[in-house]
This record gives structure tokens, C-alpha cells and sequence, in this order.
């Protein structure tokens, strides 16, 4: 298992590229199995779950190929409609495939995901999202077994605006009978990507980005092939994990390629507790500020602050002045990272949903271990203020989302060596 060695404090200095986004990167992929064609992708990200995604489809028999930036899938023939417990307990995503699978073939056997370290994650809203187009569902020694004739278009009323659901229907709805709406849908901006794309194929869709979407359905014969390779959307929550270091650092750092309209909320947290921020199109110039302060914050759908942003506003919020309180909504178990951080020397107390962060006026380095995803980028961000030099345990949590994320720290003055193992 890799480990990080990040010695601070250091002050960032330059510019990072943002690469594209995991969340709208896997969705997309999932979607390839619609597509009676090759696809081209363009600047497709480096990451795990990447890797991940792409093996469950090669293994349903999409044929993969890549030449420099680009990547094709092709989804002309497959060989099975299974997603195995093997892949698809190494990442959740993975159940995005049962929307696609169903509409073109009327048939999948996916595996359960089952929790993970942040919290239960039933599936149950993309069930009954098939379910009201139309597919039988069982659940069979810890797969989902799904089988339709042909989906048929319907309203489905989310209970609670789920992103990853609200994927799973869009896709389903693509190859459906007449029209889906979908009220109550997520609204974050890789569901707009998701949508995009299937409109770059001819899919009539409305409304994406509202908690309204329509979806026209349509005969897989009249579906054709994007004209040009598609581009993912930039990775709001990388983005915003650069602009935190970047303040966290007190350093100078433009963070490119991406469209801040997308974190708008972090980016007003942000500059009401003090930072000093320019914002472009397509990007976020963080300037020197004084020392920031603290805030209260909920986390949200979209366009509500990004659960996936809370681990990183911790870490921020642990070196501002005054406390901060931060309220999880999303997930029930999404402050492992506060035991660990601890070690650094943060205070932060716990009750219920809610944290409570004193700041402290400067942290040490320690011996600390990554538990999901965005836990490890708080540590990192931590790590990159403290004293001395951390050592930084269990980075495949951190590899399943940033690309490269040590070597563009490094880029911008940090010190950090991988140690290999
Ligand atoms: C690959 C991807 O895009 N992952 C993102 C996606 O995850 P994901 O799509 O899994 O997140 P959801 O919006 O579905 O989940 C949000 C909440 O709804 C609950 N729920 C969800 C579905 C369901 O059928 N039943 C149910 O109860 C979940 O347990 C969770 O508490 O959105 C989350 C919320 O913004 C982000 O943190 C993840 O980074
Ligand atoms: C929770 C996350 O991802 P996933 O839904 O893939 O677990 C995340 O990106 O922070």
C-alpha cells in the first residue's frame, strides 16, 4: 500500500490544471452501454474508479482502446449483462449500469454495492425507479435481477433527490417508450454532463440541472454517434480541494480549468470567512489573505454545500479564527476523518450530525490514515500546514478520485514524496 510523505508548512505557489470529474466520469462510461457505436472520450481522468469502471465493462464485453488523450469504447456487441460483486464491490458506481443494461437488453444481473465506509447507501430509489418504468426486480443471493419487455415511459417521484438515481432513470428513460419525468431530481452539474452527452447523441432531454427532468424516449436506431470526442466536465470538488490548500497555505494559486459557477456555494463560504478570491470562467485565482474566520455550514444536494467539500471546509475551518460548525445531511458516517485529523492537533467535538471546529493556531505533523476518499484530502490539506513531516497511510482512498494529486501539489512548492509499497 502506498504511503505519502508531506512535509510542511508550505506555502503554494502557481497554477493546477483540474481534471475531469469522477462523478460525471463514471456516469458517462455507464451510459456507453446505450450506444449501438464506438464513443470517443477526450482527457478521460487517470483514476481508480476510472480503471474500475472500464474493467466492469470490458467485462460485459465493451471493447476498449486508447491512443494518447483519447480513449474509444465500444458497446456494438456485448457478451453478458452482468456486473459482478468482484468489481462492483470496489466501487459503488458501479450500479450506474442497471439503467442501460435494462433499456437496451431487458435484462441485468448487477451486484448489491452495499455500504461503504460513509454510510449505508441503500439503492432502493433507483429500484423503484425501474420498477415504474416498468422492470421486475428480485433480489437473488445479493444481486439485483432485473427483466422488462420494453421499459415504458413514466413520472417517477424521487423521495429524496438521489444523483446517483436520478443517472440510473435519465439512462434507463433514453430507450424507454414514450416520456419520463423525473420530479425531484438531483440537480447537481454532472447530471447536466450526463445530459449533455446523451444530447450529443440525438436524446430529446429537458431540463437537467432542475429538479425537473424530461426524457423523450427513443428507438436505438436513431441514436448516433457524438461528432466529436466528448470532454468531461472539470472536477468541481478537485477544484475546490485546490482552492482550500491553496488558502489553508496562505500561497498564491490559480486554480484552471473548470467552471466555478459549479461551486458556487463553497466559493461564498469561502469569501465570507475571509479568503480572497477572482473568479474567471474557468477558473479561481486564490490571493494572499489575512488569517480567515469561521462559518456554519449544512451540507446539501446541489446547489446546497457538497458533502464532498466537508472534509476539506474541516480541515480548512481547524486553522481560521473563532469556531465553525459543520452539519452532515447527506451521509450518517462522514467525520471519520475527525479522529484522524485530531492527531495533528485539530479540535473538533461531535454530536449527532454536527461538528463543532475550535481553531487552533497551528498543527503538527503525525502518523495518520486515510478512511474514504475525501477524509484523505483533509489529511493531505492538514498535512501540508502542520509541523515536520506526516506520514500519510492507506492513499488508495485517495487514488480512487484525484489524479495525481501528490504530483500537482508538488508542482505548486509542496513537499511530498510517494513511498511505493
Ligand atoms: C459517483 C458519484 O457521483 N458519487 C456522488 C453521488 O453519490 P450517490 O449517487 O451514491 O449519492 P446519492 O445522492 O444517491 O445519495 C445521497 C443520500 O441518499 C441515500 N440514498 C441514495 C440512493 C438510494 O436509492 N437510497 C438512498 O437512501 C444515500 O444513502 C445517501 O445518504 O452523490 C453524492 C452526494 O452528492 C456524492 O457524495 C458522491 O460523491
Ligand atoms: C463519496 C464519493 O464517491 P463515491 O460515490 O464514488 O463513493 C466522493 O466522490 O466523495
Amino acid at each position: 500500500m502506498d504511503k505519502l510523505l508531506v512535509t510542511g508548512p508550505c506555502q503554494l505557489k502557481g497554477s493546477v490544471h483540474i481534471s475531469s470529474a469522477k462523478n460525471a466520469t463514471l456516469p458517462i462510461l455507464a451510459a456507453t452501454l446505450l450506444c449501438p457505436y464506438p464513443v470517443t472520450f477526450t482527457k478521460i481522468p487517470d483514476l481508480m474508479d476510472v480503471g474500475t469502471i472500464v474493467k466492469l465493462l470490458q467485462s460485459m464485453g465493451v471493447k476498449v482502446s486508447k491512443s494518447g488523450d483519447e480513449i474509444v469504447l465500444d458497446a456494438s456487441h456485448l457478451e453478458n449483462q452482468h456486473a459482478d460483486y468482484s468489481l462492483v464491490k470496489t466501487m459503488r458506481a458501479s450500479v450506474l449500469v442497471l439503467g442501460p443494461l435494462l433499456a437496451r437488453y431487458g435484462v441485468a444481473s448487477v451486484s448489491l454495492p452495499g455500504g461503504c465506509a460513509i454510510g449505508a447507501r441503500p439503492v432502493d430509489i433507483h429500484l423503484m425507479g425501474m420498477e415504474k418504468l416498468g422492470a421486475e426486480i428480485q433480489i437473488e443471493n445479493g444481486y439485483i435481477k432485473a427483466k422488462c419487455d420494453k421499459l415504458k415511459g413514466a413520472v417517477v417521484t424521487l423521495p429524496f433527490p438521489s444523483v446517483g438515481a436520478t443517472e440510473n432513470i435519465m439512462m434507463a428513460a433514453v430507450l424507454a417508450e414514450g416520456e419520463t419525468v423525473i420530479e425531484n431530481a438531483a440537480m447537481e452539474p454532472e447530471i447536466d454532463d450526463l445530459a449533455d452527452f446523451l444530447i450529443a447523441q440525438g436524446v430529446n432531454i429537458e431540463g437537467a440541472g432542475t429538479s425537473r427532468i424530461t426524457i423523450h424516449g427513443m428507438d436505438i436506431k436513431k441514436l448516433k454517434a457524438p461528432a466529436k470526442p466528448y470532454r468531461v466536465i472539470g472536477d468541481r470538488i478537485e477544484a475546490a480541494t485546490f482552492i482550500i490548500a491553496g488558502i489553508m497555505s496562505g500561497g498564491d494559486v490559480k486554480v484552471e480549468g473548470f467552471n466555478p459557477k459549479h461551486l458556487t456555494n463553497v466559493l461564498d463560504t469561502l469569501t465570507k470567512m475571509g479568503a480572497n478570491l477572482e473568479l474567471g470562467n474557468d477558473f479561481v485565482h486564490v490571493k494572499k489573505s489575512n488569517r480567515l474566520k469561521g462559518a456554519i455550514i449544512d451540507t446539501a444536494p446541489y446547489p446546497g454545500f457538497p458533502t464532498d467539500v466537508q472534509a476539506q471546509m474541516m480541515a480548512l475551518m481547524s486553522v481560521v479564527d473563532g469556531n465553525s460548525v459543520v452539519t452532515e445531511t447527506i451521509f450518517e458516517n462522514r467525520f471519520m476523518h475527525v479522529p484522524e485529523m485530531a492527531r495533528m492537533g485539530t479540535k473538533v467535538t461531535i454530536k449527532g450530525n454536527s461538528a463543532t471546529i475550535e481553531g487552533v493556531e497551528s498543527l503538527s505533523a503525525a502518523p495518520v490514515m486515510c478512511t474514504d476518499l475525501r477524509a484523505s484530502a483533509a489529511l493531505i490539506l492538514c498535512a501540508l500546514v502542520a509541523q515536520g513531516q506526516s506520514e500519510i497511510q492507506r492513499v488508495y482512498h485517495l487514488d480512487r478520485g484525484y489524479e495525481k494529486i501528490d504530483e500537482k501539489l508538488t508542482g505548486l512548492g509542496a513537499k511530498i514524496e510517494r513511498v511505493k509499497g
